[in-house]
This record gives structure tokens, C-alpha cells and sequence, in this order.
């Protein structure tokens, strides 16, 4: 039968790269931009929910930025992330929708978790504190599910992303993630002539990349697992799976990776007084491979098609 499908934040790289992969299938893709539908109003989720009678939601919508926008605005990371998903995931038990995928992050397990981290490292120690609101917020997020799960019998399923990129990007210079804010520096001090680049941090942290393409069809993959294969690999109160591609790399190295894509031939710089994070958080994507899912971008493919993408589309990038 047609599925009608809510993505909530389809205008967001995420949100919006689950879309470009719904359209092929005989799926009707339900969407409302903020304009139309703003999530933090609870009111207005709840009668959007019951006009439009979805059979599945992936929840995609949230406030989203690298390290000194999480340190800089953490009020707004808390109240809008623990706000939206709220709304959203009572406005649909509410309205009768059995399937949602919500989407976490990998800054939920504590800054100093045994690497790779498997789902099991959740709530075992200390969080990092520049993204310690966000991290709350979408631990909840998993609570939410599971608990819904357990009380009202829904299937309600949670994956948390590794560091993402690709198309659709926020490439702010201050409040975006490495990877979009390092290719814009990179390609304007080409354009300059810069003979250096400043790298935020010491780059010695350790981050792992994941391809928005991928991500959207992992999310797409966990959301249709049938519920037996989903709860012989999960469990009840601790259902949540990681999506990764289990390889890191240093900050240093990704920063002379992204020199050789976008053609910068100068110096890089390192800036201590911005903050490292934590030093690494590697993903243990075994539960997920258990599933019948592995990554299959490479970083340095997912780069240049990503800087390809960023030459083409100047005009869309956000304020
Ligand atoms: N990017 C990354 O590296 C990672 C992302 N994630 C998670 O993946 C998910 C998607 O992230 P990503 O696609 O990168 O984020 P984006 O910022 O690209 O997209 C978020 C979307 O949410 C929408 N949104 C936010 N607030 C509201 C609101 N009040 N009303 C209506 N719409 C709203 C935005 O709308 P608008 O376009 O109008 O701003 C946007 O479309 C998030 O849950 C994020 O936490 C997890 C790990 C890493
Ligand atoms: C996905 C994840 O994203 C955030 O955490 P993060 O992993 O630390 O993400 P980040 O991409 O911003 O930084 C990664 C590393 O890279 C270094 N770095 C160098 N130069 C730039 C730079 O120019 N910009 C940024 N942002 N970082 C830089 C930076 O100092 C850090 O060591 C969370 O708050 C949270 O939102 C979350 O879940």
C-alpha cells in the first residue's frame, strides 16, 4: 500500500537527501517549511498531524551546528531540539502514526568512551561540555521513543549519525561543522591568493565522516527492517543504532585532504583558542552492518562531488 511520508526538515541536508531518495519509490512525501509549519509551535504540529493522517515520519528537523555554535547558543540548542522533538513525536502517537525514525547524533556518548563506541557506551560517563545541551536533548530524544514503545506499543526506532556532509550543507564560517566551513575558507583563500588557512583547535581531534547520501539511505534502510529483525539486533531500552562508516581521521588530516580537493597549495595554521572538543568519537557501526547496512562513500569521493555541489549552488547557501 502508498505510504504517506512525513520529513520533517526537508529543506536541511539530511531531510533533504532522504526526500531525493523517497521520490523513487511509489511513496507520497509529505513536507512543510518552516513558514507554513513552525515545530516549536506544539498547537500547530498537533493539528498538522491530524490533517494530514502520515503513515511514517522521519524527524530530521532540528537545530543543528558545529562546536562554537553549540558552546555559543546552548539555550536555543536545548529548548528548540527538546521542543521540536517533543512536539512531533506526540503529535504523531497522537494522530495513530505506528513508524517514526528520529535522528540523534553521535555526541551522545560521554567525551572519554571507550573508542569504537557501541550503543551500549550511552549514559556510562560525562558528556562533552560544549555540546552538552544538544546531547540531552537527543539522549531524550531516544528516551522518547523507547518509552513511547514500551507504553503505547508505536515503532519507534532512533539512529545516531557520525559528523555529517554533502550537499545541502550549512556553510556559515562560524556556525557550521569542519568539513563545510574548512572547504569555504579553503576555496576563498584559493580565489585570494592567501598564502595560509586557519584551522580551528590543535588538529589532532579525530572525527569520522559520513556522506548525507548515506546517511539517507541507512535512515530509509532502519525505518523499513521488518520489526523482527529490528528487535533481535536492538533492545527495548537501548534501541538506538549507529550509522557511521567506523574510519576516522585526524582534523590535521582532513584539512590537507580538503587543501588537495579544492586546489589550495599554502600553509595551514592552527588556532588554539578555539576549542578541540572531544578527542575523538569513533563509531562501532557493528549493529548496524548486523542489519545488512554499510557505508559505501568514500571521504575523498564525498568531498569532491561535495565541492562540485558548493561551486554550483553559491547562491543557496544559508545566512
Ligand atoms: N549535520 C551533521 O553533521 C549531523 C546532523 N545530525 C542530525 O541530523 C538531523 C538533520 O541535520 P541536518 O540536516 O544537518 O540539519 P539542517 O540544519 O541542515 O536541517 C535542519 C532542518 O530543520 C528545520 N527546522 C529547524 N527548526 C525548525 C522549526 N522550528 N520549524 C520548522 N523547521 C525547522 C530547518 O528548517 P530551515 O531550513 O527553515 O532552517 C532545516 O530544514 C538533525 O537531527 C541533526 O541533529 C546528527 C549528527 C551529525
Ligand atoms: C556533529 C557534531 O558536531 C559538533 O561537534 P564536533 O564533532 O566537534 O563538530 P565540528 O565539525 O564543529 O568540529 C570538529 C572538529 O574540527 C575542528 N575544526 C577545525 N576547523 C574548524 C572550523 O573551521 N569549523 C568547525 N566547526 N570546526 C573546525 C573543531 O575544533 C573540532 O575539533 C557538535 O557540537 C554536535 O553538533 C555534533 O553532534
Amino acid at each position: 500500500m502508498t505510504k504517506r511520508i512525513f520529513v520533517a526538515g526537508h529543506r536541511g541536508m539530511v531531510g533533504s537527501a532522504i526526500v531525493r531518495q523517497l521520490e523513487n519509490t511509489d511513496a507520497i512525501i509529505v513536507t512543510a517549511g518552516r513558514e507554513k509549519l513552525d515545530l516549536l509551535d506544539q498547537a500547530a504540529v498537533f493539528a498538522f498531524f491530524e490533517q494530514q493522517k502520515v503513515d511514517q515520519v522521519y524527524l530530521a528537523a532540528a537545530k543543528v551546528g558545529g562546536i562554537v555554535a553549540n558552546n555559543t547558543y546552548p539555550a536555543e540548542f536545548i529548548y528548540q531540539n527538546l521542543t521540536i522533538q517533543n512536539n512531533i513525536i506526540e503529535g504523531a502517537y497522537k494522530s495513530g502514526v505506528k513508524q517514526l525514525l528520529f535522528l540523534g547524533s553521535s555526541c551522545i556518548y560521554p567525551k572519554l568512551a571507550e573508542q569504537p563506541m557501541t550503543e551500549h557506551a550511552l549514559l556510562t560517563g560525562t558528556l562533552e561540555p560544549t555540546n552538552e545541551p544538544y546531547a540531552i536533548a537527543k539522549i531524550a530524544g531516544i528516551k522518547m521513543c523507547e518509552s513511547y514503545n514500551r507504553q503505547y506499543g508505536v515503532d519507534y526506532r532512533s539512529v545516531m549519525p557520525t559528523n555529517l556532509y554533502g550537499e545541502n550543507d550549512n556553510f556559515h564560517p562560524e556556525n557550521s561543522h569542519v568539513i563545510p566551513a574548512l572547504m569555504r575558507r579553503f576555496h576563498e583563500a584559493k580565489l585570494a591568493g592567501d598564502k595560509k588557512v586557519t584551522v580551528w583547535g590543535s588538529g589532532k581531534p579525530m572525527r569520522e565522516f559520513l556522506h548525507v547520501d548515506d546517511m539517507a539511505a541507512a535512515s530509509i534502510h532502519v525505518m523499513n527492517l521488518d520489526s523482527k529483525t529490528y528487535a533481535a539486533n536492538t533492545e527495548p531500552m537501548l534501541s538506538h543504532i549507529n550509522v557511521g562508516t567506523g574510519v576516522d581521521c585526524t582534523i590535521r588530516e582532513l584539512a590537507e585532504t580538503m587543501a588537495s580537493v579544492v586546489g589550495f597549495e599554502g600553509e595551514l595554521e592552527f588556532d588554539a583558542s578555539k576549542p578541540d572538543g572531544t578527542p575523538r568519537k569513533l563509531m562501532d557501526v557493528s549493529r548496524l552492518k548486523s542489519l545488512g547496512w554499510a557505508y559505501s562513500i568514500s571521504l575523498s569521493n564525498g568531498l569532491s562531488s561535495t565541492y562540485t555541489w558548493f561551486l554550483n549552488n553559491q547562491d543557496k547557501f544559508r545566512k
